[in-house]
């Protein structure tokens, strides 16, 4: 009897629960059918039921550093905007400009990035603006914002320390050298501190987002880290690319192991704890700090979170999430305009008339910012080869994106909820109905004319309430060192054949560096 009722019950539940699809499914394609939604074109996949050769394809892709040319040749084949399986749910594929305006703006409280990213990184970089939406957000968007006022990141005076350092080290004579991993050292957050001993060149344990993020370069200049950045740097790099392999993986992370990982993400803690720590003396004593170190030490990111709350987690929280925005992306744009320039002595011939005609006048933003060629030249680099070539959302709840659907591409396309959204910056900015026929040359001057790309055609740097709070000092520092260089170097020649490769990471940086050759300026 009691059997018997147990089914019954069972029978009942599995009628519920399919009733329940079935109503839902209904309900969807009237909603759907109400807007004109039809659904976008499918992409043929050999695993119809979990897509796992996409998956493989995207792999195998960005170990030959090819991710960013697959990803072209599946907008060739499919167009604008066509829907595949992620791990057996849905995922749309979109660079069309109208929908990104809906994921990034009209619609954006559509769409979301907790639901990909939290469960994830939790354990790494907690709650903050990498990892949440909604008030969670904002509340972290509040925190971060005030320390990126011009008046706390116009300060070139530590960037010029360091360049001077690397220009010692660079060879003069014409022998070629590889530009990127010195850049690297420059600007990039972390440096792993093996690599750089094990360079005979260079600057050494230089770092510049290191200083602005809590106000130490961790040991570089002294030559050996602080006790507590002791295996750090490792921590770090195991903790970040943990995240990213957790959110690739999707359901198949439970096969990664996780002891290890916990590990860093607990050594990456109790590094950034010491400064949480000192951020908060820092706070308690803040009306007594008169002199202008003591001036400086309040400039640093952390100090000015740690004016707003003294909450630990949350500013240990928030100091890791802005340490991994932070990570490679200004060093991999320095990077890579120089790579363009040494590869067109035409455009370096202009912007160096450009440099010489402000002559050694000290450099500031406003100098920087109106020198327009100098800034085209970094526009046309964000266009082709963007630090951020690949961004996603999910749906938050069933919404529509305008355009994408039937046999045409042009009807709307629901996408319920927990839909993913894929978009690749790489391939919107080659788009030539865009940017026309040349949309793949490298041509600084087409940002002279009048017509700028919408804000939706080209977004190296986001769009909407997410877009890069780092935008400026991103791109004022960038303009820095380019300058400088250019008052240094007549001549900064390519010493390599190969065309730049995407390696993607997070970020793209060119997978076979930036090989040159310079030539001092005369006196
Ligand atoms: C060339 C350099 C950089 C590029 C191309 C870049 C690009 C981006 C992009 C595309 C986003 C939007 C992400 C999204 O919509 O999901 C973003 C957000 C952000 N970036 Fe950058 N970034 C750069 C440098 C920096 C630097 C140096 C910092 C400094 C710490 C920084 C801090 C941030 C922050 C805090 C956000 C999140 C803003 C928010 O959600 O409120 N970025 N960045």
């Amino acid at each position: 009897m009691a059997v018997f009722s147990l089914l019954a019950s069972l029978v009942t539940f599995v009628a519920l629960f399919v009733s329940y699809r079935v109503f839902l499914a209904y309900s969807l394609r009237l909603k759907a059918s109400r807007h004109g939604c039809k659904p976008a074109r499918r992409y043929k996949h050999y695993d119809p039921v979990f897509g796992l050769d996409i998956f493989m394809q995207t792999g195998d892709a960005i170990t030959k550093n090819r991710f960013l040319i697959e990803h072209q040749q599946r907008y060739d084949n499919y167009g604008h905007t066509f829907e595949a399986l992620n791990f057996g749910s849905r995922a749309i594929y979109s660079v069309h400009p109208d929908n990104l305006r809906a994921v990034f703006s009209k619609n954006a409280s559509d769409w979301g990035i907790q639901p990909l990213r939290l469960h994830n990184m939790q354990p790494f970089c907690g709650t903050g603006f990498i990892t949440t939406d909604g008030p969670a957000w904002k509340f972290s968007h509040d925190l971060l914002k005030p320390g990126f006022h011009k008046s706390i990141i116009s300060d070139f005076a530590p960037l010029e320390e360091h360049l001077q350092m690397m220009l010692e080290q660079i060879p003069k004579d014409g022998s070629k050298f590889d530009l990127q991993p010195c850049i690297f050292k420059l600007v990039r957050p972390f440096l792993n501190l093996r690599y750089c001993t094990a360079l005979t060149w260079g600057m050494k344990y230089l770092d510049m987002n290191t200083l602005f993020l809590f106000g130490e370069a961790i040991g570089m200049l002294s030559g050996s880290p602080p006790v507590h950045a002791k295996g750090f740097l490792d921590a770090f790099q195991e903790g970040f690319n943990g995240c990213g392999m957790r959110i690739a993986l999707g359901p198949l992370k439970v096969l990664l192991p996780k002891k290890g990982w916990l590990k860093a993400c607990s050594k990456t803690h109790d590094f950034a704890d010491v400064y949480v720590e000192r951020a908060l003396q820092y706070r308690r004593e803040s009306l007594t700090l008169q002199t202008p170190e003591d001036r400086n030490k309040q400039r640093t990111l952390l100090f000015n979170m740690a004016r707003q709350t003294d909450n630990r987690v949350v500013l240990r929280d928030q100091i890791i999430q802005a340490m991994m925005a932070a990570s490679e992306t200004t060093a991999a744009l320095i990077s890579t305009v120089f790579h363009v320039l040494s590869n067109h002595p035409s455009v370096f011939t202009k912007l160096r008339a450009e440099v010489l005609a402000i002559e050694h006048a000290p450099l500031d933003f406003d100098k920087l910012g109106r020198m327009k060629y100098l800034q085209n030249v970094i526009l046309e680099t964000l266009r082709l080869y963007p630090v951020f070539p690949q961004n996603n959302r999910v749906a938050l709840r069933d919404t529509i994106l305008p355009t994408g659907g039937g046999h045409d591409g042009t009807s709307p396309v629901l996408a319920t909820a927990g839909t993913l959204f894929d978009t690749c910056f790489a391939t919107l900015h080659r788009d030539k109905t865009i940017w026309g026929a040349d949309a793949l040359e490298f041509r600084p001057e087409r940002w002279e004319g009048k017509s700028k790309p919408s804000t939706f055609e080209f977004m190296p740097f986001g769009t909407g309430l997410r877009q890069c709070l780092g935008q400026q000092k991103a791109t004022m520092e960038t303009s820095y060192i380019v300058v400088r260089m250019l008052q240094e170097f007549e001549e900064i020649k390519s010493e390599d054949d190969r065309p730049w490769q995407g390696q993607v990471a997070l970020t793209a940086k060119n997978a076979n560096g930036c090989l040159i050759s310079v030539r001092p300026a005369s006196p």
